[in-house]
């Protein structure tokens, strides 16, 4: 090798070395910006303007501490067992910061701040007068893919299309339409009650958290399938196997790639993932028939769910801008978040409202006199008579406010923007704990933690010191699209066991509201129902 050769070699080995090495300084630096110094400016950026948390510690934020709050606060039950006081439980480490940093205050979700934000006006800003600012969080990749990529999670756009597709079997008029099929569904189960009962000398306990999964079952599948409600049925069902299956695995969550392993249980989950969407392309398939679909509009006008506007059809027949349809992808995903959004959500609804309904037996009674003498003792009520019932009403949002399924929500600035008078950086996500604004005394008064329905008599608006204090659906245009369908459903559900039972606690029963994605009771929620004096005459049970 001659000199200058053997010159070049050497420098273009050193070169590379050094090119390598700059490229790992960078890395690293930007890897130490993203987990030390960026933290550490934001910390003293939201410091400068008062708002101040617990410190961020390297890498993990303040995650520990939370889960040892929680952990700590879930490990024994309410005391006194009868107490709503449920905030310091349910979000133990919210109670504890609040005390010592104030409303708004600062925490760490490993190295992504999350400044909390409790008063009304602020959130009015977050959902309504500045929400072009913010946008909708990422869940976890588990949450994402049990709850689908529909309209949970979706942006801009597509959002936009999607809810105005799907917006129109909400509206109350179409809703009225399953009101006969959802009354009957809950009569069924109130006879099987009975039998029960009759069979165990008079009453019966039963687990209501387990049971009244059904009835939510039944009334999502008949709103996202319609007529095709048979098939639907058969999808949802392995649908329910897989909300099972990867609630477990969320608690695992903090296991790095645990979702990844080929364990029996992810396995499963896999296989049933890959059935279910089968299932629903095919019925996707079948419906986009056209002939098909008119033969079965047809025999539908003789049935009592007759001119319904199930999701399924909706999608199918909608178009965009370009009159494209809707891909089929994009059908299946919302056929899974919707069974995802309103499954769970409805079924803790009805089972916090029958749990406060037996422990407080003077409401009950209140509430059952108004049934019988709007309803009568034993026939299904019907959608006129539902809107009548305004004290099954007011227990339905009092339960809302001091258990609501969804204990908090999350948005993300998607600019740096002014809320209030704080200056929000880029990327900061903003925690809004819905319970805690329903259990703040500054707005509900200091009866705040009892149980008073009285409270909602003049509507919601007007219940509390600030409009916006009650927000069980969220609020602004991303506000929960099936809240129509859910209050439909727990009013008519809580008439029809009014009208046919008496129910306390079962002595079982520990009272323990804990959240695993939603509010729901640790131990079970045990109720006994002792059928009511006046018999109810049977109801046809739909044979399907
Ligand atoms: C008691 C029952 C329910 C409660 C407490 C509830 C609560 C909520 C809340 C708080 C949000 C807003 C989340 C946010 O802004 O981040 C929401 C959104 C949503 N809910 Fe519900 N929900 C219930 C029932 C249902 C039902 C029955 C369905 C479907 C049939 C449903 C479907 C949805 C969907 C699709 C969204 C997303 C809307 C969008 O982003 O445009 N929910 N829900």
């Amino acid at each position: 090798m001659g000199a200058p050769e053997w010159w070049w070699s050497t420098w273009r080995g050193l070169a590379v070395a050094a090119t390598a090495a700059c490229l790992l300084l960078h890395v690293a630096a930007r890897v130490a910006d993203a987990l030390w110094w960026r933290p550490r400016r934001l910390e003293a950026h939201f410091a400068r303007q008062g708002v101040r948390g617990p410190p961020y510690r390297f890498l993990v934020g303040c995650v520990r501490e939370m889960v040892a709050l929680m952990a700590d606060a879930t490990a024994k039950p309410m005391s006194p067992p009868t107490s709503h006081n449920a905030l310091p439980r349910v979000l133990a480490f919210y109670h504890y910061w609040r005390k010592i940093y104030g409303p708004t205050f600062l925490i760490w979700f490993g190295p992504t701040p999350r400044l909390t934000v409790a008063d009304p006006e602020l959130v009015r800003e977050i959902f309504l007068t500045r929400a072009d600012a913010f946008d909708r969080y990422e869940a976890h990749p588990i949450v994402r893919q049990l709850e689908g990529d529909g309209l949970v999670s979706l942006h801009g756009d597509k959002w936009a299309l999607h809810r105005r597709v799907l917006a129109p079997a909400f509206y109350p008029d179409n809703l009225n339409r399953l009101v006969p099929h959802v009354g009957r569904s809950v009569a069924a189960l109130a006879e099987r009650w009975r039998a029960m009962a009759r069979a165990s000398g008079g009453e019966v306990e039963v687990d209501v958290a387990e049971w009244f999964q059904a009835v939510a079952e039944e009334a999502i599948t008949r709103a996202t399938f319609g007529r095709s409600y048979a098939s639907g049925r058969v999808v949802f069902r392995m649908q329910g196997r897989l909300m099972a299956f990867a609630s477990e695995a969320f608690r695992k969550v903090l296991v790095p790639g645990y979702r990844f392993l080929p364990t029996k249980k992810n396995r499963m989950s896999w296989a049933l993932d890959r059935e279910i969407r089968r299932g629903l392309v095919q019925l996707i398939g079948r419906r986009s028939d056209a002939a098909e679909d008119h033969e079965a509009a047809a025999k539908d006008k003789g049935n009592s769910g007759g001119g319904f506007r199930d999701l399924l059809g909706l999608m199918i027949n909608a178009r965009d801008k370009r009159s494209q349809p809707m891909p089929v992808e994009e059908m299946v995903e919302e056929c899974k978040t919707f069974f995802f959004a309103g499954k769970q959500t409805t079924t803790n609804l009805l089972t916090w409202a029958t749990v406060l309904l037996a422990m407080h037996p003077d409401w009950q009674d209140r509430a059952r006199q108004e049934v019988l003498a709007v309803c009568g003792p034993g026939e299904l009520p019907t959608k006129e008579q539902l809107h009548k019932l305004k004290t099954v009403g007011m227990i339905l949002n009092e339960t809302l406010r001091l258990y609501p399924p969804a204990v908090a929500t999350i948005r993300r600035a998607k600019v740096d923007v002014a809320l209030g008078d704080l200056a929000i950086p880029r990327d900061t996500e903003l925690l809004i704990p819905i319970m805690a604004i329903h259990h703040d005394p500054g707005l509900w008064g200091p009866d705040a933690a009892q149980f008073n329905p009285a409270r909602f008599a003049g509507g919601a608006a007007r219940a509390a010191a600030h409009p916006l204090a009650f927000i069980p659906f969220g609020l602004g245009a991303r506000m929960c699209i099936g809240q129509n369908l859910a209050l439909l459903e727990a009013k008519l559900t809580v008439a029809v066991l009014l009208q046919r039972f008496e129910m306390r606690p079962s002595p079982k029963y520990v009272h323990a509201p804990t959240v695993l994605m939603l509010l729901h009771p640790q131990y079970g929620a045990p109720v006994i129902f002792r059928p009511s004096p006046v018999a109810a005459p049977a109801v046809r049970v739909d044979p399907r």
